[in-house]
């Protein structure tokens, strides 16, 4: 589905409408892979001891409780998660059940895997959901920046100079400018005009995973007044709900995800069924996680054109910025190594893991699911299951906000037409709508369509 076929104008738009549709085929499918299943659940990389490429992060580690995370102690890791780790060394690699061959120069992100196996941890991501940490302030503010300014193609004219000293007295002494990518490279490879829609694809992937962190945030928020975990609309609306091109980026990156499964189906079709890349431990549970994966790559089959990714990069121009495409987002992918928070880390590291993942199945043709690394198909299914909720927030969040401005609205009217006491009975019961509402819809079983 994605609308209209014409390249300079529209590759990088999708449906919201066949995402809902979409989404409404495979939400029960996540938790049988994200929280069942030993494989999908747990994660493993290199969370302490990689050095961020930018500034001395010593002093920037956010202190508060909840960015913590619970690491798993030898004992506690997974039976499969040892076994894969002993396939790792290339002369153990088991060619029938684990096979898999990467070529790191197909990589669209850095891979602790491949640098620091030695210094991973293994980390449940059921016991350390992404969530509000508090982490916050100059410190993320510059990270997000860093990302977008070096990576995303913005050049932003009007930086005081008073914002540009707070910036820099992150970096260490000689690193600044961000020196993974020189720009000049850009320049000599391609001029502005060119490329255009793969250049707003990144800003687009990028400004969709902030947004999706943000929705996790807000659904997830820690209300330290009333000393409980809620959702937070006014949170919602200040970091995504007001940006409909934020709630626009969470749908595009949703379809880049769908999009590659559809690339998994099709070769899936291809394969001998048990030939599948999962190395089994428990039967019983590998063959249902199998069969929600097999299943959610052949949903996805259903709406095949999600994103014309076949047209990307498709003329001669854009493919020579393909290279520059690929260091951008891998120079991203480090500096995930330089938030100061754990949590905030673990699960930005493993998203853009999930995203580098998909991209490499959908612009280097050549790339086979057998080919990819366990870490990286663990992180594409969860990064498609955390997108996946931040659809369903949109849809909620915005329910919830039409809700309440009908609320504000009856309660105007009642103000005008009822005196007290009737004024405040009614307007007792018109704050009560939406959750009387809300439990209509739920008996209705309205969630599980979402
Ligand atoms: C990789 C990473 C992971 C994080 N994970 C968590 C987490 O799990 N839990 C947690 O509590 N905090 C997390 N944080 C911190 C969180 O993202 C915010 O930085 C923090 O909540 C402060 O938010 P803010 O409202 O000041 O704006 P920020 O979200 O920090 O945004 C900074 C600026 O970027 C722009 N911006 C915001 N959203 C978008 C968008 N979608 N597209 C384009 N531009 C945008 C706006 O101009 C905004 O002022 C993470 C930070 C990073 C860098």
């Amino acid at each position: 589905y994605l609308l209209i076929p014409n390249k300079e104008v529209a590759l990088t738009e999708v449906d919201t409408d066949a995402i809902y549709g979409m989404q409404s085929r495979v939400r029960s499918l996540f938790p049988v892979m994200t929280e069942q299943s030993d494989y999908f659940s747990n994660y493993k990389l290199n969370l302490y001891r990689a050095e961020c490429p930018l500034w001395d992060n010593d002093n920037a580690m956010c202190s508060s409780q909840g960015c913590a995370v619970d690491t798993l102690g030898e004992n506690e890791v997974p039976n499969i998660w040892k076994q894969l780790s002993e396939f790792e060394q290339p002369s153990k690699k088991n060619e029938k059940e684990c096979n898999w061959e990467h070529d790191s120069k197909l990589d669209y992100c850095y891979l602790d895997e491949v640098s620091s196996g030695q210094e991973c941890v293994y980390v449940s991501l059921v016991g350390n959901p992404e969530r509000f940490t508090g982490y916050s302030g100059d410190h993320t503010a510059t990270i997000w920046r860093t990302i977008y300014e070096q990576n995303c193609f913005v050049i932003d004219d009007d930086e005081s100079s008073q914002e540009k000293s707070k910036r820099d007295s992150f970096y260490k002494p000689g690193m600044y400018p961000f020196q993974l990518t020189p720009k000049e490279d850009d320049i000599i490879s391609v001029s502005p005009s060119i490329a255009c829609q793969e250049k707003r694809m990144l800003n687009k992937i990028i400004s969709g995973f902030h947004a999706s962190i943000s929705s996790h945030i807000c659904e997830n928020y820690y209300d330290a007044e009333r000393n409980r975990w809620t959702r937070n609309l006014e949170c919602w609306l200040a970091k995504v709900g007001n940006y409909p091109e934020r709630i626009e980026n969470i749908f595009f990156n949703y379809a880049l995800l769908h999009q590659a499964f559809v690339k998994i189906a099709d070769q899936l079709e291809d394969m001998e069924y048990n030939n599948n890349t999962f190395c089994p431990d428990n039967l019983a549970i590998d063959a249902r996680t199998k069969l929600a994966f097999d299943n959610l790559a052949f949903q996805s089959q259903q709406d095949r054109k999600v994103i014309m990714s076949s047209k990307l990069f498709s003329d001669e121009e854009s493919q020579r910025f393909k290279e520059t495409f690929r260091r951008h987002f891998h120079d991203i992918s480090r500096i995930m190594d330089c938030v100061g928070c754990d949590k905030c880390r673990l699960w930005g590291k493993l998203q853009m893991t999930g995203y580098g993942t998909a991209l490499k199945l959908l612009l280097e043709s050549e790339t086979h699911l057998s080919d990819l690394r366990p870490s990286e198909i663990v992180a594409l299914v969860n990064t498609f299951d955390r997108i996946a909720h931040s659809v369903q927030s949109s849809f909620w969040f915005q329910l919830r906000r039409r809700a309440d401005l009908s609320v504000k609205f009856l309660q105007y009217v009642i103000a005008l037409s009822f005196k007290a006491p009737m004024r405040e009975i009614l307007s007792f019961f018109t704050e009560q709508l939406w959750y009387i509402f809300y439990a209509i819809l739920y008996i209705c079983n309205v969630p599980r369509l979402i």
